[in-house]
């Protein structure tokens, strides 16, 4: 059990700059030390000094082996790296370029283990953990295959990268940018809320490496004359999983239509469901399966500090605010909430009472999503509110804490929502789920999944005693109530399609202490839609809570809906 130090002004990059302060200081003194040592090595010493000698010697030994044991402790860090080089693929001189100027020069373990297949045109479903690098991983061999086959824009797309997300895919577009800097083939993005005239035109000169969310990319697959989509040699979707889920099921089939049969074909995920495995089998041809975290005990990435609070549903507000207030001057601070409405009234709550915030969801224009999104990447500190559109593939540098003040739906939506932070070799990083009382048995499933995370204790009484001012003001303030009842309304609804029915039953909520989470004093009057087939006995459209017992590795057969990919 650890504590949830809600009252103190300690700052955790402040403690990160101190130690690294020492580290240096050491190190100086090593080499003062060190010097000292061959100094007196040559000259002829005095007794005294022979005593100093000995004692910088016998110091230095200890640094010596002090660093050493810290570079091998460096060198394995949390395992996500090999002592594989770049070099080592015979990648082209271009791309090699990119890389170098990328700063990178040693593989990830992701990217040693799929690059290879990928380069001899075989189709490949990668595993491997939040941050580990499989966007290089896919980007390299699309890269290369483009350069080898010498793709020219009148050959039109040869490449094409599904994202779930329109930030994903913005982001995604700008690292194959990187890769293709010094090659002559092109690169573009088609994603929703964009200018599709635009897009219809960029496409229309020719895109080699085409980065989509996937509805835009049926749009102009179906629409866009002049599109030249036959010659597609490889098809990669990123975050597998969340592609083939339901509610992109529909588009992602009639895609795998209209695209050419004859092509590469490769799955990347943190998380590969059951369902992607057994559509990968029957439709990847000969697939090469590659977990890179197989037999970990932990899904999760080591430097990543994971806890969770338990609390009344009637103080999720005050807590939420006593958190930020707390933390949000020194540190990076990402917020999940399960709806828009939710987020949209948090954020003009926080910014009402003076706690500066940004949002990603949806419902806001795509400009200033995108804005906000590089905000936030360069910003050192800061809130950034969100739904589960940020949860996944985002590499947001130097994320100190990911909130989930809204819980997930399931311990793959905690994984990724998670892996917004500790990214990358020996990074660090904090977690905390807030849950209600009712809601602990939710940790029974993280925990079965291989997901650690500890109960954090914090102390009442040193939340914020705000809980009537807020009510006060929420009443009187005629646009902040309104947002306040679309965020009642919607958080209700939206805890009625959680899959995890035992867990998160809607009909276990207590809708006075609910409404006081939102500032109010009694629950509003709003029209609630619930399903009222009763406790439990309800699963909503998504899949069946069982899944996640084979988030990993489970390989049973069932037949697919889908053609060969
Ligand atoms: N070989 C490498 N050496 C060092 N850093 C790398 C290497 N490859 C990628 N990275 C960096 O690691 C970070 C994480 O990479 P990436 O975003 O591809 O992770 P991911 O595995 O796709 O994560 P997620 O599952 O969250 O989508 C990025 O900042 C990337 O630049």
């Amino acid at each position: 059990m650890a504590n949830l130090d809600l009252g103190q002004n300690l700052s955790e990059k402040e403690e990160i700059k101190t130690k690294k302060k020492n580290k240096k200081r050491d190190r100086d003194e090593a080499k003062k030390l060190k010097q000292l040592a061959m100094e007196e090595e040559v000259n002829d010493e005095e007794p005294k000094k022979k005593k100093k000698k000995k004692d910088a010697k016998e110091k230095l030994e200890e640094q010596d082996n002090g660093e050493e044991e810290e570079e091998v402790e460096e060198a394995t860090g949390n395992g996500i790296m090999t002592n594989e080089t770049f070099e080592s693929l015979g990648l082209s001189e271009n791309t090699f370029k990119s890389i170098k100027e990328m700063g990178f020069s040693r593989l990830t373990q992701i990217q040693a283990k799929a690059i290879p297949p990928l380069m001899m045109g075989k189709d490949v479903l990668g595993a491997a953990r939040t941050g580990s690098g499989k966007t290089l991983a896919f980007l390299i061999p699309a890269v290369e295959l483009l350069f080898h086959v010498r793709f020219t824009p009148r050959n039109g797309t040869g490449v094409i990268v599904i994202c779930p997300t329109r930030e994903l895919a913005i982001q995604s577009y700008g690292v194959a940018k990187e890769l293709l800097r010094y090659h002559s083939q092109t690169v573009g993005k088609v994603i929703g809320g964009e200018n599709r005239k635009k897009e219809a035109e960029i496409l229309v000169k020719g895109v080699n490496l085409l980065v989509a969310t996937p509805g835009r990319l049926l749009d102009h697959l179906e629409n866009t004359n002049g599109f030249v989509y036959k010659n597609l040699k490889f098809l990669v979707m990123d975050e597998a999983d969340r592609i083939l889920e339901q509610n992109f099921e529909e588009d992602m089939k009639k895609i795998i239509k209209l695209l050419p049969k004859t092509r590469q074909t490769s799955l990347f995920s943190a998380t590969q469901t059951a369902k992607v495995e057994d559509l990968a089998r029957v439709s990847l041809a000969l697939p090469v399966y590659i977990d890179v975290d197989e037999g970990r005990k932990a899904v999760t990435n080591e430097g990543l500090e994971q806890g969770y609070c338990v609390v009344p549903s009637a103080k999720r507000l005050i807590f939420l605010i006593t958190f930020l207030k707390r933390f949000h001057a020194k540190q990076k601070i990402m917020v999940f909430f399960s709806t828009c409405k939710s987020t949209k009234f948090h954020a003009e709550l926080l910014r009402y009472i003076k706690i500066d915030c940004l949002e990603i969801r949806r419902g806001i224009d795509q400009s200033k999503r995108t804005s906000t999104f590089f905000q936030f990447i360069k910003a050192e500190t800061g809130i950034l509110l969100c739904t589960n559109v940020a949860a996944r593939g985002l590499d947001i540098p130097h994320v100190d804490w990911i909130v989930q003040y809204d819980p997930p739906d399931d311990p793959t939506e905690y994984i990724h929502r998670v892996g917004r932070t500790a990214r990358g070799e020996g990074a660090k990083g904090k977690a905390l789920l807030v849950l209600t009382p009712d809601e602990l048995q939710f940790i029974q499933y993280l925990k079965a999944a291989k997901i650690p995370v500890q109960l954090h204790e914090f102390e009442e009484g040193k939340l914020l005693n705000v809980q009537a001012f807020l009510e006060k003001m929420i009443s009187e303030n005629y646009a902040l109530n309104q947002s306040a009842k679309e965020a009642y309304k919607t958080y209700i609804s939206g805890y009625d399609s959680h899959s995890m029915k035992e867990v998160f039953n809607v009909h276990r909520l207590d809708l006075k202490e609910i409404a006081a989470s939102f500032g109010f004093t009694s629950p509003p009057k709003v029209a609630l839609k619930i399903d009222q087939r009763g406790e439990g006995g309800y699963r909503s459209k998504r899949e069946p809570v069982n899944k996640y017992n084979r988030a990993r590795g489970g390989r049973a057969g069932s037949k697919s809906k889908f053609e060969r990919f």
